[in-house]
This record gives structure tokens, sequence and C-alpha cells, in this order.
């Protein structure tokens, strides 16, 4: 049986003090914005857009809406995977058009659901831009696609595999990199 190898790259403190950092990110580039929006990918995109959809909202004192996005139906891969797509739920519950989305996901890895989630976006209507947060950027893109706001850059060989986890669907905050 091949031996597994786990290492934590980030604790549930660092966790938490890069989700701070990166809703300054956001604060700085969109001071007075009132069509800030955030659409979180499932699965774990979505709770991380939530805890960041928080984090803003104390600092501006104005809700900023949340949106959830199931990509499974508009996978490049869609006809070759083994298994049926499982569907989750999309709901995007502002007007899209002119509105500033940040598009929220766990892991950067190939862009490929990048790709489909900016495809399902502009098939509720024309934001006026549209950026990306990842809380990990693990390289080996196959697609033009890059990040605005990243938690962590990470240099990973294909070989290995990175797990975020979070207290609301994991019981617990952390990265984990796991090597096969
Ligand atoms: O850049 P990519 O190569 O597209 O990989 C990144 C995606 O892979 C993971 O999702 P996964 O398909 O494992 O589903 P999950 O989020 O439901 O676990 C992760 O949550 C990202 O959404
Ligand atoms: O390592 C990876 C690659 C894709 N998606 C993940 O969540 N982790």
């Amino acid at each position: 049986m091949a031996s597994t190898k786990t290492r934590q790259i980030l604790s549930d403190g660092e966790f938490a003090r890069t989700l701070e950092r990166l809703a300054f990110e956001i604060l700085e580039r969109h001071d007075q914005s009132r069509r800030l929006a955030l659409v979180g990918i499932q699965r774990r995109g979505v709770e991380l857009a939530d805890r960041l959809r928080r984090l803003l909202e104390n600092r501006l004192g104005q809700e900023v809406p949340l949106g959830k996005l199931d990509i499974n139906l508009y996978r490049d891969d869609w006809t070759t995977m083994e298994s049926q797509p499982r569907i989750s739920r999309t709901d995007i519950p502002f007007p899209v058009d002119d509105s500033q989305i940040i598009l929220v996901d766990d892991v950067l890895y190939t862009g490929r659901t990048i790709r489909a989630a900016l495809e399902a976006i502009l098939d509720f209507g024309r934001p006026s831009r549209v950026e990306l947060l990842v809380l990990v950027d693990r390289g080996h893109r196959e697609l033009p696609i890059h990040a605005d706001y990243v938690g962590k850059r990470l240099d990973t060989s294909k070989r290995e595999r990175i797990d975020v986890l979070i207290q609301e669907r994991d019981e617990r905050d952390a990265v984990v990199l796991t090597e096969e």
C-alpha cells in the first residue's frame, strides 16, 4: 500500500489571521463600493466567503451580499467524469449587472473550476468587474487565470494534495498538504 505523509500548512490561528488580511486587502481596493458582492464556490468557497462577508460588514457597517455557485454543470470534463456530477445549490440573491463581484474559492490549481464559475456568473448578468480570491494558490495552472487575493502561495508537486478544512464543515480550521 502507498504511504501518505501529511503536513499542516496553516493552523487555526494562521487561518483566521489570513482571512483578516484578505478582508483588509479587499477593503483597500473597494473603499466606498456599494456594489461589492461575494460569491463562494461550493463547497468550501461558500463558507470562506461567509467568513469574509462578516469581516467586511463589521468594517464597512453595511451589508455585503453573498451568493453561492455550484459549477458542476459548467465543468469542461463533465462528459468524461466517472460518476455523475454532485449537484448542490446555486443562489445569487443580488443583481449581477454592474456589480463588483469577488469570487471566493479554497484552492486554485488548474483554473478549470474558476473558468466554469465565470461562465456561470455571466449567465446571471454582466458584472462591472469580477476578481478572484483564494485561500491557497498551489500553482499548476492549465488556463490563463490568476487570483487577485491569495491567502497562501505554495509550490507543490502534482503528487501532492491540498485540503482546506473549515470549522463549519470539518470541525476545525486548517490547511493540510498530503503527499502520496
Ligand atoms: O483549479 P482546479 O483544478 O479546478 O481545482 C480547484 C478546485 O478543486 C477543489 O474542488 P473539488 O473539485 O475537489 O470539489 P469540492 O470543493 O467539492 O471538494 C477546490 O475546492 C477547487 O474548487
Ligand atoms: O490539491 C488540490 C487540487 C485541487 N483541489 C483541491 O482542493 N486540492
